[in-house]
């Protein structure tokens, strides 16, 4: 398979982290980000269903064999890669709709969620906010056989209750 790979973490990568193109990094970046910080080993990289099917295929045949756990698909308007993706691996999709210029990502939302009965993709909410939420839903995916990580998921929460608990609001004048 051809096309730059970012690798992250020790071991084979448990996640795949994909997109249509790299003007939807600066979204799924997010995905990337949450995975570092849980120390889950995963890869990013640029696939499309329309621009480089062939490429799209051999990743999907693949995923399972390199050990893939679940794949996180980011794609804007007329948003085939997680569908696709799911349709040719039994690893599970996690689809990310990216925010599209033309149709502010409903485009992306409805063409990921949409799918036919018997290809299930998790459809999470449009851009970076989605692409967090899916990484999260990785980590948690990972958590039920994995003690330490479950820790970690653990500890986010709390801490995040603890931020939220910490939240002042500005009196009136
Ligand atoms: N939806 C797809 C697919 C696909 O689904 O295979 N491949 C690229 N794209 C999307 O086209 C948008 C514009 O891409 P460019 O910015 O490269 O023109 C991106 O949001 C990408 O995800």
């Amino acid at each position: 398979m051809n096309g730059e790979v970012l690798r992250y973490g020790a071991g084979a990568p448990l996640i795949g982290v994909v997109m249509g193109s790299s003007s939807d990094w600066p979204t799924m970046r997010a995905a990337a980000e949450v995975l570092r910080e849980f120390e889950v080993p995963f890869e990013a990289r640029v696939v499309s269903a329309h621009r480089t099917p062939d490429l799209m295929f051999a990743y999907a045949e693949t995923a399972l064999e390199r050990g893939l756990r679940a794949i996180i698909a980011g794609a804007g308007g007329a948003a085939h890669l997680p569908g696709m993706l799911a349709a040719k691996t039994p690893v599970p999709v996690l689809g990310v709709p990216v925010e599209s210029r033309a149709l502010h990502g409903q485009d992306s939302l409805l063409s990921i969620v949409q799918m036919p009965k018997g290809v299930p993709v998790a459809t999470f909410a449009i851009g970076a906010a989605g692409a967090a939420n899916a990484a999260l839903f990785a980590v948690a995916m990972l958590a039920a056989t994995d003690e330490v990580l479950g820790q970690r998921l653990a500890d986010f929460r709390r801490c995040q209750s603890e931020a939220v608990l910490a939240m002042r609001l500005e009196p009136l004048e």
